[in-house]
């Protein structure tokens, strides 16, 4: 089967460092697949080529069959991909539900259907059912800026998953949550419909290994190993990367 996401030998350069250097990454519909790997090993400059935000000097990146390598960070979005970044963006002075209806809007009707006043109804109910499932609904009034980290971090999946992605990635989600927010997050993460595919890049390897079904590491813009949880877990190489210099 056509995987949801190919990657062939993606090439990154800043300067004299290869923040990639040749790397392949396949994810299939509906999986779960975690990037791991040391500080500086490539994992968000990995997430940044797939989105569209960097484009390599080298490789393809295929959605779905589609090469869509020379298409921005707005193509890939209606071809399904679905951001959080490291530090939430979420708009500050628009209030919690307005920012989920901006980003349901230009996904609330299908193409050659726009009818202003049938897009914005469509948005609002979209954003009502997102804002219930990520835990907002009583915020829904509030200026996103007046949000605590762990609420900003719940907006951003509402507005991503209102893009209605087939890919969401996850960049260190669970980073700067109290153990309250993780057990939300992870609680919310696991009952996403398998038509949402993850890639999910996190330190912290329980959570990694708690949702993830598939691993890869990277380790200085390379693959070093990907497999199930259990073998990486397992792997001795995988043991000294982290050892010689993580997180
Ligand atoms: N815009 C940039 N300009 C120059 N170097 C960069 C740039 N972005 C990333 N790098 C370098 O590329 C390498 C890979 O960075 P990247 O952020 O992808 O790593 P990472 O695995 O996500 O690390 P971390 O776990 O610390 O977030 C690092 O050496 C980083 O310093």
């Amino acid at each position: 089967m056509t995987p949801l996401l190919a990657a062939h030998g993606l090439t990154v350069r800043y300067g004299s460092l290869a923040a990639l250097d040749g790397v392949d990454l396949r994810v299939d519909h509906g999986q779960r697949h975690a990037l791991i790997g040391p500080n500086g090993a490539g994992k968000t400059t990995l997430l940044d080529v797939i989105a569209g935000a960097t484009r390599p000097v080298g490789g393809r990146v295929l959605l779905a069959g589609r090469d869509v390598t020379r298409r921005g960070p707005a193509a890939r979005s209606r071809r399904g991909v679905g951001r959080i970044h490291q530090r939430p963006a979420v708009w500050a002075t628009l209030t919690v539900a307005e920012n989920v209806r901006v980003a349901a809007l230009p996904h609330a009707v299908r193409p050659g259907r726009w009818r202003p006043g049938v897009a914005r109804r469509a948005a609002r109910a979209t954003a009502d059912t997102l804002l219930d499932r990520v835990g907002l609904h009583d915020l829904a009034a509030r200026p996103a800026g007046q949000l605590a980290h762990g609420q900003r971090r719940q907006l951003e999946i509402a507005m991503a998953l209102a893009g209605r992605p087939r890919l969401l990635l996850l960049d260190e989600p669970a980073a700067g949550l109290s153990a309250t927010e993780v057990g939300v997050l992870v609680g919310f993460l696991r009952e996403l419909p398998r038509a949402v595919a993850v890639l999910l890049v996190e330190h912290r390897l329980d959570l990694v290994y708690e949702l993830c079904d598939t691993v890869t590491v990277l380790r200085d813009g390379r693959t070093l190993a990907a497999g199930s949880p259990a073998e990486i877990r397992g792997s001795e190489l995988v043991r000294r990367a982290y050892a010689e210099g993580v997180v």
